[in-house]
């Protein structure tokens, strides 16, 4: 933790303490507290939503489940806090999986429909479920004992602060550690991450039950703050609200959380009381206008992007100072400040400030490569000859179309197998089939002696076989450093609990992976852009950032899916040195190529498909003579690729 950080977080912590003590006002001390409860459902929710990019409507229900476990527990049982909490808790994290199970099967506006379907069944439960639940009538409760008494409202205000504070930390660690790197892998491309051997299905349950954990905590503390709780509260309003509190706030950033926390509870007032909404109008104006200048200033901005925001700023100024009351036009209001969040301040309030002063996301700063970190260190040296990886007779049919008509594919170990064939010939589908993504429609699969085909993308992946894609699949939002540490998943032994504990173990193995991701960039060249965002990267450094990203997983077979699409001769001559590196550590590659002297040059088999049929195979120079294969390039008219024609 930086000293900046410490100190910040001891003036939050000496604010909170001093709080109730200070304002003696029971009203605004309720207020923060709600605050604090709101922040801990928005840490979790940030999981889900900012996190791994899933849309769920369903919190303000699994809110509600958290408030109800406590109510009911309280109302039948008189249980004590310390186990109604911890119930609440655990109860959530098992409704979170019955909200996880959709998002494995739909993602989107469907997701967003079965979510908020979720929320409303919960809803409509609690109702109707009166004999456990009082239904319309709500549960009264009291605030918790300690030793024996019941707390006061300020020792109350302190329990809250406390679990907030833990949440903060608990949150903090776990999605800095290599569990949120899966979360925010599988965001930006699901597909890669289970190629890395990061499951989609495990990692959307995980952050599903994580986050309906915390909205559990948050459910239960509210359901003792406001001491009645009934099931109009857990609405389609809130829920909603949840969600634009992420957004404004500002996703995967824990101060966006409190921020959106504090519009949750401040925004009902704000849309009641005309003085506040001219007060918040201003303070809007003042900084739109600052943080155009300083855009302007510094050629971020043109006049033309801040004249738009700037006019409904001002509008909204004007506005406010035209109406007398707020009850006829808060819809409007509303309805018009969420189009403005969600069309310019994309970033949320906390990204639009950290743009101000000229900061992006902050990411964790990769280490310098040490001496003891090997970029094949987990690699294990195999003995050329052998057959390592069989496809028998693969049949993959998509309808009428047999994109793969009975194939046979016999790599060696230690060699470098090139796959070519015109456009459409099935070159892809070949490497989907191999990596799980399509499962055969007929023949099999066998690779080191067991049949992979059937296995999930990820078993597969874990099982040493890694992949580049043809349209590059980086981590894009993540740098090039947290990209290898993706694919060095599979280093980390800690569990959920390590993570958010900050054991030895989860410290020394983010070293170990730091530095091993240092020797990997240093590897393909890319040492220089390790802090760099993916995104941000020249396309032909995201393709090595593709091939290191693939031997992080310590691979005995490498697929590499067009790796010198779009390079420059320089780029390319850099690649085919890195590929004859990789398979002189005894890694065994198959190579999809449109340049023919590249695969020519560096492969030692090659085989040539044409409409999903092997029609050759053998050493480069006897595949070159071939007369079926140059018919396949010469005489393919439209599907002929004219430089690998020409190459040939
Ligand atoms: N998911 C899919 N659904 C339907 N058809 C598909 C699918 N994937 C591939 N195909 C079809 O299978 C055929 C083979 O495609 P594939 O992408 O494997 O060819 P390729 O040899 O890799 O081509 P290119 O060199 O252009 O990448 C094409 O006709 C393609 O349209």
């Amino acid at each position: 933790m930086s000293m900046k950080k410490i100190i910040l977080s001891l003036i939050g912590i000496a604010l909170l303490a001093v709080y109730p003590q200070l304002i003696t006002n029971p009203y605004y001390v309720h207020l923060v507290e709600t605050i604090l409860i709101y922040a801990i459902l928005l840490f979790g929710l940030d999981i889900v939503v900012g996190y791994t990019g899933q849309v769920s409507l369903g919190h303000a229900g699994l809110f509600g489940v958290g408030s109800y476990i406590t109510g009911v527990l309280i109302m039948k049982y008189s249980v004590a806090w310390y186990l109604a909490i911890p119930a609440s808790i655990a109860g959530t994290a098992l409704f979170g999986v019955i909200l996880a199970l959709p998002a494995l099967r739909v993602t989107g506006p469907y997701l967003a429909m079965v979510t908020l379907a979720f929320g409303t069944i919960v809803q409509i439960l609690i109702n109707e479920m009166t004999d456990l639940t009082n239904g319309p009538m709500g549960i009264t409760l009291s605030k918790p004992d300690m030793f024996g008494k019941q707390m006061t409202d300020t020792s109350f205000f302190y329990m809250v602060a406390i679990f907030m504070v833990l949440s903060l930390l608990v949150v903090d660690r776990l999605l800095r550690s290599h569990l949120g790197r899966a979360f925010e892998a599988l965001r930006d491309s699901p597909i890669a991450s289970d190629c890395m051997g990061v499951s989609v299905y495990r990692y959307k349950v995980y952050a599903f039950v994580i986050s309906a954990g915390f909205a559990g905590l948050a459910g239960s503390l509210y359901s003792y703050s406001e001491q009645y709780i009934s099931p109009n509260t857990y609405s389609f309003e809130l829920t909603i609200l949840f969600l634009l509190a992420v957004i404004m706030g500002g996703r995967k950033t824990r101060s966006g959380a409190m921020i959106g926390a504090i519009v949750v509870v401040m925004l009902p007032s704000l849309l009641q009381d005309v003085a506040l909404f001219r007060q918040i109008a201003i303070a809007a104006a003042v900084i739109g206008v600052l943080g155009s200048a300083i855009g302007l200033a510094r050629k971020r901005s043109t006049l033309a992007s801040v004249a738009v925001p700037l006019a409904v700023t001002f509008g909204m100024v004007f506005v406010s100072f035209k109406i007398d009351n707020m009850v006829d036009w808060r819809l409007t209001i509303f309805g018009l400040m969420t189009l403005f969040v969600v069309y310019y301040l994309q970033d949320g309030i906390v990204g639009y400030l950290r743009g101000l002063v000229g900061r992006g996301v902050r990411h964790t700063k990769a280490v310098a490569g040490s001496k003891h970190a090997d970029a094949f260190e987990g690699v294990r040296q195999e003995a050329a000859g052998g057959t390592l990886l069989h496809a028998n007779k693969v049949l993959m049919q998509f309808g009428g179309l047999k994109a793969l008509n009975q194939v046979d594919l016999v790599v060696e170990r230690g060699t470098v197998h090139g796959l070519i064939g015109p456009n459409g010939s099935g070159k892809s589908t070949m490497m989907n089939v191999l990596t799980g993504i399509y499962k055969p429609t007929a023949g099999k699969v066998e690779f080191a002696g067991a049949v992979i085909s059937g296995r999930s993308p990820a078993q597969i992946a874990l099982g040493g076989i890694a992949r580049t894609f043809q349209n590059v699949q980086l981590f894009g939002e993540m740098t090039a450093t947290e990209n290898v540490l993706v694919g060095l998943h599979h280093t980390f032994r800690s569990t959920v609990g390590d993570a958010m504990l900050q054991t030895p173990r989860v410290v020394r193995e983010e070293r170990a992976a730091r530095e091993r991701a240092a020797a990997i960039l240093d590897f393909v060249g890319l040492s220089s852009l390790a802090n760099e965002e993916a995104r941000n990267l020249p396309y032909g450094k995201q393709r090595l950032l593709e091939i290191g990203r693939a031997l992080a997983l310590d691979p005995r077979l490498l697929l590499l899916d067009e790796p010198a699409a779009g390079l420059t001769a320089p780029d390319i001559r850099e690649l085919m040195a890195i590929i004859r590196k990789i398979r002189d550590h005894g890694i065994t590659i198959i190579l999809i190529e449109h340049h023919m002297d590249v695969v020519m040059t560096i492969s030692d088999t090659v085989t040539v498909l044409d409409f999903g049929q092997k029609i050759a195979e053998g050493a480069p120079a006897q595949v070159q003579a071939d007369r079926k294969v140059i018919e396949a390039y010469l005489g393919g008219g439209a599907e002929t690729d004219p430089p690998a024609a020409a190459a040939l």
